[in-house]
């Protein structure tokens, strides 16, 4: 019997990347659903779901990502970020699924000067940080077997994100000012998609674990916003200016880190195996957006 893995956000960009690699997983039965099917904002639409049937797995790649706009809205980035996990830890927990749930970087202050460790001290210094921290410390008090994995900067060919908005902004404009003051590590969703499925096969070998256990996935090396941006344009041979700006100049609703680079020791370890360096990985992100663009 293949094991049943309902995924949340099915039209975000992890969601989306999971989808991509699911028919290569044919032992593991996928269900992928999107804000109708099942809407975090709503309690009863998150049980009716759950009651309609029962998972051995749950990844939760939905939430509210929008944070400049968490910040004018917080009780409904509360609901989908922090009530909705407890909601999900909870059901979980009763059915006997492993659940998955995916955090970010942003539970840091950005105040640390070495790659964070899963244990360090959290701080968010913005809402969208404070309602995934309130997330993640609802699932581990309620018990529930299972895996926080906090990731950074996330961007991939689907959706929105800081590559697709660099392409954009750097084909209508000759110069752009990018942040060089906030560093961290670049990920590509389809490397964090491939772990998260390694995961849940190792799970699937053994089901040993017991617990929620915090992990850092991010791909190697460390840049700014302005190193991003300047390796995008040069990948794509686009002779748009950046000129590199402290976060000063750049205001915001939000407050983000200046610094969250992420340590993957524990991760690494646990699935056996090595994480892309974010140029390697950007590289091959820019070539699908090459070929959407030309299918
Ligand atoms: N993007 C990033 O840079 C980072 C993301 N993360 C975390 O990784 C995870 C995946 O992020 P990513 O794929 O990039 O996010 P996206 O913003 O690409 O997608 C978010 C998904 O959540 C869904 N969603 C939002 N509100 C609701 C709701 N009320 N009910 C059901 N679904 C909802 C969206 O649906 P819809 O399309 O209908 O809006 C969408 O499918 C998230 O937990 C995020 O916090 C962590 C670090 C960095
Ligand atoms: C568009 C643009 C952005 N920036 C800056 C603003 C910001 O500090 C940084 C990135 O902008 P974004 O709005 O893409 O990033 P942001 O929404 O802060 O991205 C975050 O999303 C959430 C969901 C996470 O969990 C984080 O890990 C992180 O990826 O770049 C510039 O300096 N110049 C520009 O032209």
């Amino acid at each position: 019997m293949p094991k049943t893995v309902l995924v949340t956000g099915a039209t975000g960009q992890l969601g989306r990347s999971i989808q991509s690699i699911a028919q290569a997983h044919p032992e593991l039965e996928f269900t992928f659903v999107d804000r109708s099917m099942m809407d975090l904002a709503d309690p009863a639409s998150i049980a009716a779901r759950l009651e309609m049937n029962r998972y051995d797995f749950i990844v939760n790649c939905a939430a509210h990502t929008a944070v400049d706009k968490a910040e004018s809205e917080p009780e409904l980035a509360d609901r989908i970020n922090h009530l909705a996990v407890k909601q999900l830890a909870e059901t979980a927990k009763e059915q006997g699924a492993f659940l998955i749930h995916v955090s970010t970087d942003y539970v840091f202050d950005g105040c640390h000067y070495k790659p964070y460790e899963e244990d360090h001290p959290t701080d968010p210094v913005n809402r969208y940080g404070a309602t995934k921290l309130l997330g993640e410390r609802a699932m581990q008090q309620s018990g529930v077997s299972g895996a926080i994995i906090r990731t950074s900067w996330v961007y991939s060919e689907f959706g929105s994100n800081f590559v697709k908005t660099m392409l954009r902004l750097g084909a209508e404009r000759d110069l752009l000012t990018v942040i060089s003051d906030q560093v961290g590590t670049p990920t590509y969703a389809a490397d964090l998609a491939q772990a998260i499925v390694t995961m849940i096969e190792q799970r699937v070998a053994s089901a040993d674990q017991t617990g929620c256990e915090v992990f850092h996935f991010s791909n190697e090396g460390a840049c700014s916003w302005y190193d991003f941006a300047v390796e995008i344009f040069d990948l794509m041979d686009m002779d748009c200016q950046v000129k590199p700006i402290p976060a000063t100049e750049y205001p915001t609703p939000a407050k983000r880190p200046h610094f969250s680079l992420l340590s993957k020791q524990r991760i690494k370890a646990q699935l056996g195996t090595g994480i892309p360096h974010w140029k390697h990985s950007l590289k091959r992100c820019l070539q699908k957006i090459k070929e959407q663009n030309n299918g």
